[in-house]
């Protein structure tokens, strides 16, 4: 059986194309900036060449398009039709109380998708629109919807309320929903087997464009950073993560402007790009401070802090910790970002070997010294691999 899954971001799409007989990936990619000038889809077939293409992408159906076509072109593709495709997983941020399992797409899961808009902004949207490509593109194929909030949903309840008045839970479930579940669920998962300790505490930080940590026992999520939508916590590329919210009115009242406005300079120009004035990529920020750039060692300084203070409340939250992860695209690839970090977490027993940080080449590796009392990890996060093994049990 051969699972498509897709992933839509604000302005990226990435895919894998992946045989569920041996969980082989056949071929992967990402189309990038999406609704903008320079649309490039980099498309990697298994055993061949990789092969870029720059068209122009207005938006995420074409984008979708482009893809079925490269997985089945005659000299890139590793498919000779679509036929070959039974499934169609789709990565989805928000569908509030109403969904968080899995489930196959109909209408009214479109609808709560669609009803969630605002919930998901720089999300949402194009999870639809991938959604309706593909149905479009391949009618009749099933296509499941797997949440992001799926992980954080089961938080205990006295991590998941907001201490405001209850009736806004009754009235509109706001409550601290989570995101990046697939994530978390499979490396927090990984981690548990990986210490062969059924109720190991463990603390994943993904740490990518987006950018949350949890905190689970066994793989059940004690708390997570991302809320009633992925801004609040961290740090992360454009997305400011935890503000007073004093902060917005002030601001809006001084520069005049609208909350929905306030919102999206929280969620588009914050963050390490708000505070660095340089760039929402971690690499960019990390040269800059290099050069001797304040605002950018600033960025970058905060960014740091912001993980190490997570990571002391929810080791507090836990009464200990057992295993510190690394993932996504900053978590996996950044020698000096897991350095600054456990530099300062040695009152929890913490302690990196330098040479292990410097040599990680990809794959699951430890980086804690031997005598570490807190295991340091390194685990590549697969969430495609894991919406593919939900779509499966769906079709
Ligand atoms: N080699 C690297 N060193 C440091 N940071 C990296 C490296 N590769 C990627 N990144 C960072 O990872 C971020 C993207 O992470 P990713 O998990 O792919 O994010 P998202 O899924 O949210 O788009 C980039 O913005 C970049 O800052
Ligand atoms: C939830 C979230 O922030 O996702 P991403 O990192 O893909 O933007
Ligand atoms: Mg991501």
């Amino acid at each position: 059986m051969k699972v498509l899954v897709i992933n839509c971001g604000s302005s990226s799409l990435k895919y894998q194309l992946i045989d569920m007989e041996n969980e082989s990936v056949l071929a992967k990619g990402i189309c990038e900036r999406i609704g903008a000038e320079g649309s490039v889809l980099t498309h990697k077939p298994a055993g061949k060449d990789k092969f870029v293409t720059e068209q122009p992408m207005p938006d995420h159906s074409v984008a979708v398009k482009l893809v079925i076509d490269a997985l089945q072109d005659p000299e890139h593709g590793v498919i000779e039709s679509a036929d070959e495709i039974t499934a169609i997983g789709h990565r989805v941020l928000h569908a509030g109380t109403v969904y968080s399992d899995a489930t196959l797409v109909t209408e009214d899961v479109k609808k709560v998708v669609r009803d969630c808009f605002d919930l998901g902004p720089l999300h949402n949207p194009a999870n639809l629109i991938g959604i309706e490509a593909c149905e479009k593109a391949m009618p009749g194929k099933p296509n499941v919807a797997v949440f992001d909030t799926a992980f954080g949903m089961n938080m205990p309840q006295k991590a998941a309320m907001y201490a405001i008045p209850y009736e806004y839970y009754e009235k509109y479930s706001i409550r601290r929903y989570g995101f990046h579940g697939t994530s978390h669920m499979f490396v927090s998962g990984e981690t548990v087997k990986l210490l062969g300790k059924d109720d190991a505490k463990v603390i994943v930080c993904h740490i990518g464009n987006g950018a949350s940590i949890s905190a689970s026992i066994g793989g059940k999520c004690v708390d997570t950073s991302m809320g009633l939508t992925p801004l609040e916590g961290l740090i992360m590329g454009t997305r400011s993560g935890d503000v007073d919210p004093a902060v917005l009115q002030f601001i809006c009242n001084h520069e005049h402007i609208s909350v929905d406005e306030m919102l999206n300079i929280l969620n588009k120009k914050s963050g390490l790009l708000g505070l660095s004035g340089v760039s929402s990529d971690l690499r960019d920020v990390v040269k800059a401070a290099g050069e001797e750039n304040e605002r950018a060692k600033l960025a970058l300084e905060a960014y740091v802090y912001r993980i190490v203070k997570y990571i002391g409340a929810y080791a507090a939250a836990m009464n200990g910790v057992d295993a510190i992860v690394f993932t996504a695209g900053v978590g996996e690839n950044s020698v000096p970002i897991r350095e600054n970090v456990c530099k300062s977490l040695g009152y929890l027993g913490v302690e990196l070997d330098k040479k292990k940080n410097e040599n990680v080449s990809g794959d699951t590796a430890i980086i804690s010294s031997d005598d570490s009392k807190v295991k340091v990890i390194v685990l590549p996060t697969n969430e495609e691999l894991a919406i593919a093994r939900e779509t499966v049990k769906l079709v």
